[in-house]
């Protein structure tokens, strides 16, 4: 089997003492050439993990090595960080008086003139920024600074891509272009890419795997399909997928027999529709959401949600029939 690329082992870093504020024991691999993406919600310790990986942070324990060698943390060296690495930060780190070409230009040798021409302009029909060619950085917008840093990041040979929140500044229709481009010059170049989200769908429609992180501690680590589908906590579940949360009480009410724990299900897992074990629910409310509707769905005091793919089907006070085909225990 081939060794991972990166390899995280019972990892810990507080930045205050005695406090929950960093990441606690994580220990997992990257495989060459994947793209992971840590997910979890603010302070959640996404981007204290990143750091360390890429050698910004002094650990207090554990340790963090690529291809099998220690990482250095930044009092062992002269420049913090690993050479083989490249981190996009929110601030971009890019030359605000040079042009954009130059910013990208500049990461590549100059023995070969015309190859460093070739690939720089490459990169840059990848991320679909040629036409901003000319423009200084002082003249970009934030979604466009994000996309040049990150076609810096990618033109040279690097190894492992460290990507902190890269679509934070980009509207939603580049973020899906963005997100493509990243995922297919990724395939191509074959880099290791490591992202940290806030916004789940990033890593869903993205990684090869994703790593969910709540008060610095790893809760699982999986490929995006069965970590949405087989959550092992509450929090990942609400977290990837808004889902519903019953205890035992009221998900009884709703004929959802459990022992233990809460019942958890996604609204996609509720079916409108009249079967023998359908129950009948009152629509509290509608949330238009563009290509889908939001229910509000209400039966004995129990309020949950469920997807309405056929807008204006069911209205505010209309009755229905629906049925939850799976939930979770969790
Ligand atoms: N330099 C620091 N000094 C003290 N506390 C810090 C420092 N950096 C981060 N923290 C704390 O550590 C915790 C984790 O922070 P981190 O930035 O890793 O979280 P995050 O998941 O990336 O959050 P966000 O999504 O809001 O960026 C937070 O409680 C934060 O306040």
């Amino acid at each position: 089997m081939e060794e991972p690329i990166i390899t995280v082992k019972n990892l810990t870093k507080q930045h205050q003492a005695g406090q929950s504020s960093g990441v606690s024991d994580v220990s997992f691999d990257i495989k060459k050439g994947n793209i992971i993406a840590i997910l979890g919600e603010s302070g959640s310790g996404k981007s204290t993990l990143l750091k360390c990986i890429y050698g910004l942070l002094k650990v207090d324990s554990g340790e963090v090595s690529f291809k099998g060698k220690r990482i250095f943390g930044p009092d062992e060296q002269l420049i913090p960080g690993h050479k083989e690495m490249k981190m996009v930060t929110q601030d971009f780190s890019l030359n605000i008086y040079a042009k954009v070409y130059d910013n990208i230009a500049s990461m590549l040798s100059n023995t070969n003139i015309q190859a460093k021409q070739e690939k720089t302009m490459e990169m840059m029909q990848h991320l679909h920024i040629e036409h901003l060619k000319d423009k200084k950085i002082t003249q970009l917008s934030g979604g466009e600074q994000q996309r040049v840093a990150i076609a810096k990041a990618m033109v040279s040979d690097t190894a492992v891509l460290l990507l902190d929140e890269p679509f934070s500044q980009v509207d939603a229709l580049l973020k899906n272009q963005l997100r493509a481009d990243i995922k297919r010059v990724a395939a191509e170049t074959g880099v290791t890419v490591v992202m940290v989200s806030h916004d789940p769908a990033d890593g869903l429609f993205l990684a090869d795997e994703l790593l969910i992180l709540k008060d610095g501690k790893l809760l699982q680590l999986g490929n995006p399909a069965y970590v949405y589908n087989h959550p092992d906590h509450i929090y990942t579940a609400q977290l990837l997928g808004n889902a519903v949360v019953l205890n035992a009480e009221d998900a009884a009410k709703l004929g959802l027999e459990i022992k233990t724990g809460q019942a958890v299900f996604y609204p996609e897992w509720v079916e409108l529709k009249n079967s023998w074990n359908s129950k009948r629910f009152e629509v509290k409310d509608v949330y238009y959401k563009g290509f889908y509707e939001e229910l509000l769905l209400e039966r004995n005091g129990v309020v949950i949600r469920a997807i309405q793919l056929n807008r204006g089907e069911h209205k505010k006070n209309d009755h229905v029939q629906a049925n939850i085909t799976r939930f979770l225990t969790l």
